[in-house]
């Protein structure tokens, strides 16, 4: 049996987009010993490249998942069980599946799709966007939820920082780890989550896309200054 997460802290996701300056193996794979060094108590990580190679280089487990877009359905975070099983097998501990019941590209149901992956005996990660889907989660034996899709759903609160509250009234309802994910870029919000219940919050953007950090830093410039800065 794969190492799961079962301290309380932080996982970094060390994710990049093609065409983005830090997307390829080797890049992830330094952001996530970085992250490791600084105290990070797991990976999270996209696409079987970067996990493949990331695992050669930390120690703390991986959160594995594949982003696929296919056509015919809005589901891309690791959508088929033959995605699943190949993040598995690039040594992934944990894999995030979509976890909600919109229909799948391969024709299987969330119920399904967890059944399978159980059978092989890998650990889930069950990435949600609002109560019902983190109860039915829990319900079908999904080893963590995540809120990770809270806000990426039409029919989920469309705010502009994290989900804490449905942090808070998941950890009320269900008895297995809760992650908090997407959207978190202050210190505070991650105490806060902590506060509300979550086992550990994972942080993208705010710590691995240096081009969205320095947008940041720039925005909170006053008026002329930021216009100075544009301009370089
Ligand atoms: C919605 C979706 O596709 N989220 C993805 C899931 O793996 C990633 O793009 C996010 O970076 C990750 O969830 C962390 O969130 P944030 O980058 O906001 O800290």
């Amino acid at each position: 049996m794969r190492k799961l997460i079962t301290a309380r802290g932080l996982v970094v996701s060390c994710q990049a987009y093609e065409g983005e300056p830090l997307y390829g193996p080797h890049y992830m794979a330094e952001m996530a010993k970085g992250a490791e060094l600084g105290g990070a108590i797991g990976i999270r990580a996209n696409g079987v490249a970067d996990i493949f190679v990331m695992k050669q280089h930390i120690q703390v487990p991986i959160i594995g998942l594949n982003k696929r877009k296919m056509e015919g359905s809005d589901v891309y975070i690791t959508p088929t069980v033959e995605d699943a099983l190949a993040v598995y097998a690039a040594g992934a501990n944990i894999v995030a599946i979509d976890g909600t019941k919109r229909p799948r590209p391969d024709g299987r149901s969330l119920a399904d799709t967890v059944k399978q992956l159980k059978q092989h005996k890998i650990p889930i990660m069950a990435d949600i966007s609002n109560d019902e889907e983190g109860l039915y989660a829990a319900e079908l034996g999904v080893d963590y939820i995540s809120t990770t899709l809270s806000g990426y759903t039409p029919y989920s609160p469309q705010i502009s920082g994290p989900d804490i509250e449905l942090v808070a009234r998941l950890s009320r309802t269900v008895r297995i780890p809760i992650a908090a994910e997407g959207k978190y870029s202050q210190p505070a919000e991650v105490n806060r989550a902590l506060e509300a219940g979550a086992q550990f919050v994972v942080i993208g953007s705010a710590i691995t896309r240096p081009q969205y950090i320095t947008e940041r830093f720039i925005h909170a410039i006053p008026g002329d200054l930021k216009q100075n800065n544009e301009r370089l």
